[in-house]
């Protein structure tokens, strides 16, 4: 049912939505106002430009580009006649579906939706196939979305390794503003406060200011719209995680640690709530080998040129360093079954490896 697709924004999402159909044998178009996006998507294996190879609607087109700007594109897209069936991937839903309105869009083909993959980086650069593995897709249709449309793009979901999820927007846009971008502010707001530590309170950060940290590196501009745009919902769960700090701050000044455990017991039964069992059963099982790599010109290098002696292809890596300290530590993550295989290579070279 989806042979053929256009994707409108090779940036990080549209990239890796047209990487997962490539991978699955899709016919993908690819458009972006940025040539250079549109070139390394296209380098990358991620489809052929618009307008080159096979002419005539598309099955789906998926609109990949900032909140503020889906509407237009959709617009545009669907006067263009680019595909049967259109979604796209905005990060909010109400206001871009009223806008989406406004402007004249046939919403019987449109069928708003929201991939909960992503990362804290932007561009076809750090497009993956497999971000949306094991992720919820919310798809949210409005009354006047055809059925069949919804079929699409349930398919494009799955085709792309999600699980579609039909929820209404103003539920969506509720439901993300407290898993997804008040858990932003609340990260940058953490991070912020970074600014004031000097170099030995930065050289004592371990992994856990790391993680809490990680997607407050995201593009302020892209979270200035998401925020924005779910303003209400998001001011609401902002406020909660406002009164409970200010309620533990002053606890802890005033000697009282009922408010604190209360916090503490409270936040460890909220975090064993999120369903990270059933994504991580779905996603890559890579197993993860810890290497200590010194801080030297080369040393990387190395590492990489003898896992690829051994025959290891490595996924992905992730680097932590602590700064002023020489050493560092890379995280490969390989397929489990040649884990082994590496782990003796790199023990054999004389890397100290950890699992
Ligand atoms: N970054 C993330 O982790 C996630 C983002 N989203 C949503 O995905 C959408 C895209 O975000 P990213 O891929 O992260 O951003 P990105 O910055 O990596 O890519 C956006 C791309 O859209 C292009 N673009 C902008 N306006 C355009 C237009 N009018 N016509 C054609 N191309 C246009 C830009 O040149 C850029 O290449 C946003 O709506 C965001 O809310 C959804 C899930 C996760
Ligand atoms: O970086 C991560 O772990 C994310 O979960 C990113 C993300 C960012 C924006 C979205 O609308 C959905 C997901």
């Amino acid at each position: 049912m989806v042979e053929s697709a256009v994707v409108v924004g090779t940036g990080l999402i549209g990239t890796s939505i047209a990487l997962a159909l490539r991978q699955r044998g899709v016919d993908v178009a690819l458009s972006d106002r940025d040539p250079a996006a549109l070139r390394l998507a296209c380098d990358l294996g991620a489809g052929r430009r618009l307008g080159t190879g096979p002419a005539g609607p598309a099955d789906v087109a998926v609109i990949a580009v900032p909140p503020s700007a889906v509407p237009a594109a959709l617009r545009e897209a669907q006067e263009r006649g680019l595909a049967r069936v259109y979604t796209d991937v905005a990060s909010v839903k109400a206001s871009v579906v009223e806008r989406a309105a406004a402007l004249g869009c046939d919403l019987a083909g449109y069928v708003p939706g929201h991939p909960m993959g992503g990362r804290e980086r932007q561009g076809p650069g750090a497009a993956r196939a497999d971000l949306f593995l094991g992720r919820s897709w919310a798809l949210c249709p409005t009354a006047r979305t055809a059925p069949e449309a919804v079929k699409t793009v349930t398919v494009l979901a799955e085709l792309c390794g999600a699980d579609p999820l039909v929820v209404d927007e103003a539920a969506h846009d509720r439901a993300v503003a407290l898993v997804s971008h008040a858990p932003h502010a609340v990260s940058a707001a953490v991070a912020a406060r970074l600014l004031d530590g000097d170099t030995t309170a930065l050289a004592l950060a371990g992994q856990g200011v790391r993680d809490m940290t990680r997607i407050a590196g995201g593009d302020p501009r892209l979270w200035r719209e998401i925020l924005g745009h779910n303003a209400g919902p998001v001011a609401e769960v902002l406020e909660r995680v406002a009164a409970d700090l200010a309620a533990a701050a002053a606890a802890l000044r005033s000697g009282d640690p009922g408010p604190v455990d209360d916090l503490l017991e409270r936040g460890r039964a909220g975090h064993a709530r999120l369903p990270g069992k059933r994504g991580a059963a779905s996603t890559p099982d890579y197993a993860v080998l810890s290497v200590v790599v010194p801080d030297e010109p080369g040393a990387l290098g190395r590492l990489f040129a003898a896992a690829a002696e051994a025959g290891v292809n490595i996924e992905d890596v992730r680097i932590d360093h602590s700064p002023g300290l020489p050493l560092g530590v890379a995280q490969l993550s390989v397929a489990p079954r040649v884990q082994q295989t590496l782990a003796q290579a790199l023990t054999r070279g004389g890397w100290s490896v950890h699992r």
